[in-house]
Parts: structure tokens; sequence; C-alpha cells
């Protein structure tokens, strides 16, 4: 058997990044996916534009559908001020662990908190579990046959609220047809594509930014 890429990502972490310091983190992986292994985190050329947007609604409540091993939710938290929150939810145990221990090497375990399990299960559970009223914020970046059907899910679950912000990862590569078509034709939503590259390759991606508008 062996590690598994996430283990690998994780040793390249704890090597060359610094104890507390997100943005050596955050260098850390990129150096580690462009130059070692590839990994199928949000990258460097979406991230900058993961961090403007963020920046812009400096939001207290985020969610964050598809932790992988946290590279993104380092990206977002590190961005967060004092006594905001950030959910986080990840299918897969092994990637979750991996996640759990960048996440704490970065030193923002406190606005982090990451749940195991599937998105459908869980956004339902989001208000009585976690007393989360609205998300400012979602990021999405899990199955991507799930962004649709999760939204309209965090609709009906009552969590966006006017002017809560989706932004969805890779509408372009592998692609998030069913989404696109969604929030683009619905009155309910305003959508601006992204265009950017697939991390750490030359191949198009993007990312959609759609404003809930109650
Ligand atoms: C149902 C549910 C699911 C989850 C969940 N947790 N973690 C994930 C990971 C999902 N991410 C991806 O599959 C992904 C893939 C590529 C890719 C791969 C291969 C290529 F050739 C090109 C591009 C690139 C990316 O940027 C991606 O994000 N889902 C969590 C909760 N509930
Ligand atoms: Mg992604």
């Amino acid at each position: 058997t062996g590690t598994s890429r996430p283990q690998r990502m994780l040793k390249a972490v704890q090597k060359n990044a610094t104890k507390g310091d997100p943005q050596s983190v955050i260098s850390a992986i990129d150096y580690y996916c462009r130059h070692k292994e590839w990994a199928m985190n949000v990258g460097d050329d979406k991230g900058l534009i993961l961090d403007s947007v963020l920046m812009e609604v400096n939001p207290s409540t985020v969610l964050e559908l598809g932790t992988y091993c946290g590279y993104s939710t380092v990206r977002i938290a590190r961005l967060m001020s004092p006594g905001s929150k950030l959910i986080t939810v990840e299918f897969n145990p092994a990637f979750a662990e991996v996640a759990r221990q960048i996440i704490a090497y970065a030193g923002l375990q406190d606005k982090v908190t990451l749940v195991e399990g599937s998105s459908g299960d869980l956004i339902p559970k989001m208000k009585e579990r976690f007393g989360i009223k609205y998300f400012d914020f979602v990021f999405l970046d899990h199955w991507k046959d799930s962004y649709a059907p999760d939204t309209k899910l965090l609709e009906d679950c009552g969590l966006l609220k006017k002017g809560t912000v989706l932004l969805a990862d890779n509408v372009i590569c592998p692609g998030a047809p069913e989404y696109l078509k969604y929030v683009r034709n619905s009155p309910r939503y305003e959508s601006r594509y992204y265009k950017s590259n697939l991390e750490y390759t030359k191949a198009e991606d993007g990312l959609e930014k759609s404003v809930f508008l109650g």
C-alpha cells in the first residue's frame, strides 16, 4: 500500500511550510502540485479570483462543499474576519483526515468546522446542528452533478439570503452544465463567469459567481 497522494501533499506541507503561516501552506501545496503531483485543489490562478470575490463579500458565515485536502479552506479562512465561521463538508474520510491536519498546520482550526458526510444529507441539518441562520458565501467544489440539486436544497432550507454569493469551481472542466443552466436562467440569480484555467494546467476552466436576489 504506502502513502496516498493527499498524505504526500501533507508531508510536503509539513516539510516546506511554516506552522501557523497560511500563505506558506498555500505556496507549499501549489509548488508540490505544479512540480511533483497534480491534485484537484482550486489552485493559484483560480485561487486569486476566489480571494478577490471573498474579500469583496467579507462574509460572517461560509459554506464550502468539497474540502478535499483543505487548500481552498485555508485560502478562504485566512481572509475571514475574527468571529466569522467556515463550515466545510467532505465526503471522503481519508481526504477529511488530511484536511484537518493541513487546516491545523495553517493555524486556522478555530474558524473552521469540518463535517464528514454527503452534502445532500448535511445541508438540511445546518440550522439545527450549527446554529446557522444564513450563509453569506458558498463555495461549490464538490461532485459537479450535485451543484444544481444542492443549490435548490440550500434555497429550500432557507439558508440563502438576499445578497448571498455562490462561487462554483470547475464549471468548464470537469464541467457543471446543469448548474450553469440553472443559475444563468433563474430570475433569482445574477451570474457572471470568471475565465481561468484548470489548476496547474493550460486547460480552460473558470468560476461562476452567482448572487442570490432573494
Ligand atoms: C456529494 C458530496 C461530495 C463531496 C466531495 N468532497 N470532495 C469532493 C471532490 C470533488 N472535486 C472534484 O471532483 C474535482 C475534480 C477535478 C478534475 C479531476 C480530473 C480531471 F481530469 C480534471 C479535473 C478538478 C477539481 O477542481 C475538482 O474539484 N467532492 C462532499 C460532500 N458531498
Ligand atoms: Mg475544484
